[in-house]
């Protein structure tokens, strides 16, 4: 049994004992529909599970996610909040997946200011090592990997029709008369934000006059974010099409996080057949979602050892105990359990 952990309170510069505001952080998803991308979800809760995150899994549910969807979700241990849609103004946008319109919906997470710094992760992204540090990066940036620009969805922009791409500038030098080459740009499958009810309706506000385009809620965020963002290694969001499009800047065994959004990699629908899904770190990658997916030992109710109730306090305590060590000033005693 774990030792009671007795938080004193911070001690306040007039010398009134409050009670330490708790910087709470959790992981961020997004689940839409009554498809099979539940599927990745519960992939998710369960790899972020064997890596032993601090934080818990938040999934920001559309209205048209079924009850039973959220009844297995709820059964991983995750937090389901129901969200409103967020659509984009009027538009004859071709996005480049029609579905990703609903991907605007993305946006609500800004609402969540119950927590202090979140990560979001697409469903269909798998977390194979601890990425909790990622909390820890300095506060007023949004942070994610840069993405590529060589894949047939890109054919509508000038950088693909010049065979120009941010994964590697030097191989096509960005035309003057073309202007300035496009600012460093992420892929929004992956990063680390810091939820703001200002941002929040700045950001609704904002889209409802910006011209949507190809790719939806990722341009959208790109553009609102520019000044802020910063890059952060691949091995945190590795796009599988950088396989291919990069290699030389893929290191596989350093990548963290794999993000299954090449035409054909989602694990749960793969069939081989798509261009590139024959790769043999294509089948690898997808094996290694199903190992997790399959690993009953990572179930929610299986992965608390001892009485369900006790190990249950420990899991929730430990993002309290996380947060408290991360409050800095306050100190904390330990003293035998009661038991
Ligand atoms: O029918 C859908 C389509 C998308 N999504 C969510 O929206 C994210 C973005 O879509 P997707 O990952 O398919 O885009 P990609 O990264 O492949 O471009 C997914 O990961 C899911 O979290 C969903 O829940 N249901
Ligand atoms: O709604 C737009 C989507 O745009 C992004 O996906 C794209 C992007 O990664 C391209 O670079 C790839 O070529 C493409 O395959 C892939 O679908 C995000 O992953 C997703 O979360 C979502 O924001
Ligand atoms: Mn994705």
């Amino acid at each position: 049994m774990a030792p009671e952990l007795v938080p004193t309170a911070a001690k306040s510069v007039t010398g009134f004992t409050k009670p330490a505001t708790i910087p709470k952080r959790a992981f961020v998803t997004f689940l839409a529909g009554n498809g099979d991308y539940v599927k990745g979800v519960i992939g998710l809760a369960k790899g972020l599970r064997k890596v032993k995150t601090a934080y818990p899994l938040v999934v920001a549910v559309l209205p048209d996610v079924p009850e039973e969807h959220r009844e297995m979700l709820e059964s991983q241990g995750c937090i389901v909040r129901e969200i409103e849609p967020v659509y984009p103004p009027e538009n004859q946008t071709q996005f480049a997946m029609a579905y990703y319109v609903i991907n605007y919906s993305k946006l609500r997470i800004w609402e969540f200011v119950e927590y202090s710094k979140m990560i979001y992760l697409d469903g269909d992204i798998q977390v194979y090592e601890n990425i909790d540090h990622l909390f820890d990066l300095q506060d007023g940036y949004l942070y994610g990997v840069m993405d590529c620009f060589c894949e047939k969805t890109w054919s509508h922009t000038p950088q693909y029709k010049i065979g120009y791409c941010q994964q590697c500038p030097n191989k096509v030098q960005w035309p003057k008369e073309m202007g300035q080459p496009p600012s460093l740009y992420f892929n929004a499958g992956m990063f680390v934000f810091e939820p703001s009810i200002e941002t929040y309706h700045d950001l609704l506000n904002t889209l409802q006059v910006t011209p949507p385009t190809p790719f939806a809620e990722q341009d959208f965020l790109n553009m609102y974010f520019k000044d802020i963002y910063k890059p952060i290694p691949l091995d945190y969001n590795l796009v599988l099409a950088m396989l291919w499009r990069h290699p030389q800047n893929v290191e596989l065994r350093k990548v963290k996080v794999v993000h299954y959004c090449a035409a054909g990699s989602k694990p749960w629908r793969y069939t081989g057949k798509e261009e590139n899904m024959q790769r043999e770190d294509i089948k690898m990658l997808v094996q290694k979602w199903w190992d997790v997916y399959n690993d009953s030992s990572l179930d929610y109710s299986k992965s608390l050892n001892g009485s369900s109730e006790t190990q249950r306090n420990d899991v929730e305590n430990e993002p309290f105990v996380h947060a408290l060590s991360e409050v800095g000033h306050v100190q904390y005693v330990t003293a035998p359990s009661a038991a």
